[in-house]
């Protein structure tokens, strides 16, 4: 690629509870500084993120650079608008600013100072391809670059979204306590619901299912490591599924998730990573997407690993 003329900025100026738009400030300072043209698109409402992604996308501007600025929902909302795109293979650059950012926690972007990542972004001669998944059902289609989650942390993504006391640690940059706190709200209401998994031609049925996470990379709800061992750029998906337990049985379990990931070993835990594998799930239950809400339903998907190209200063290891 040659001498990067202008960039296109997408900007949810509402995520991070501000956090977003004080980066894009900073972004846009050092632009002017440099003297390079950008535009800022903002996002004005819930799909505005695959509308303007779709639209830069089709216009195949040379030499230009599309960056988003937001959290995780922002950019799965860029990835999808640009895979709709007649230009699915366009690039996207990145510069988190939400509030939970799993999906720079698990590329391990290590800049994370907005200026110093725009001028890495801006030296990038070619981008970088990192997996995302895929998952398809009857009348569903998306992309996503963190997880799809059916059940508990689904649930908590809902509590979380619902309650009052969000803004509030969101300001004081509490998100992770925020949904920590709802977490304990969904122990006491997901009920256990019935799983049905198809992979590698072999079935697994689960009659009492609680946390079903297919995931990209490790982490989910602002840096909780559901599957440490899952892998952004080794082009599998990781699924796991944690059964009904109750009690002390499951407060040791969510002890070891938070802490040293050994609940992967534990007998209630069950995990597997491959290309792709088919989850069914009755009754219906919340379903969360890169942290945002899927609503209440009967879930049949199918779910693939795919790749994006990104404008990302990152490495595997
Ligand atoms: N102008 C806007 N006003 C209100 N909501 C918006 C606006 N633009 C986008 N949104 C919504 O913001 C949500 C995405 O927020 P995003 O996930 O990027 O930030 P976050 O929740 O703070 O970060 P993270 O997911 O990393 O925790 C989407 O639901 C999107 O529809």
């Amino acid at each position: 690629m040659s001498k990067t003329n202008k960039i296109e900025i997408i900007l949810n100026y509402h995520a991070g509870n501000g956090h977003a738009k004080s980066a894009c400030r900073k972004v846009t300072n050092f632009l002017d500084s440099i003297n390079l043209n950008y535009e800022v698109h903002t996002t004005r409402s819930d799909g505005d993120g695959i509308r303007i992604a779709k639209e830069l996308a089709n216009q195949q501007l040379s030499n230009v650079k599309i960056v988003v600025i937001g959290g995780d929902g922002t950019l799965n909302q860029c990835v999808n608008g640009v895979k709709q795109s007649n230009f699915p293979n366009t690039p996207l650059g990145y510069i988190p600013g939400g509030s939970g950012n799993d999906f720079s926690r698990g590329i391990k972007l290590k800049i994370k100072d907005p200026v110093r990542l725009i001028q890495a972004i801006l030296s990038m001669e070619k981008p970088r391809t990192i997996d995302i998944g895929q998952a398809t059902g009857p009348n569903f289609s998306h992309y996503f670059i963190n997880n799809i989650g059916i059940g508990f942390d689904a649930s908590t993504v809902y509590y979380t979204n619902h309650s009052a006391r969000k803004e509030f640690l969101n300001k004081l940059r509490l998100g992770t306590l925020s949904y920590l706190t709802n977490l304990l709200k969904a122990i006491t209401r997901q009920p256990a619901f019935k799983l049905d998994v198809d992979y590698a031609a072999q079935q697994k049925h689960f009659d009492s299912a609680y946390i079903v996470v297919a995931t990209n990379h490790p982490y989910f709800g602002g840096g909780f490591a559901i599957d440490p061992t899952a892998n952004p750029f080794n082009h599998h998906l990781n699924l796991v599924v944690v059964k009904k337990i109750t009690g002390l049985t499951f407060a040791k379990l969510l002890t070891k998730l938070l802490t040293d990931g050994s609940h992967l070993q534990d007998k209630n835990v069950w995990h597997i990573e491959r290309t792709d594998f088919t989850l069914q799930s009755s009754p219906k239950q919340f379903g969360q997407m890169d942290g945002e809400e899927l609503n209440k339903h009967n879930f049949d998907l199918h779910f693939q690993v795919n790749q994006h190209l990104f404008w990302l200063p990152v490495n595997e290891d």
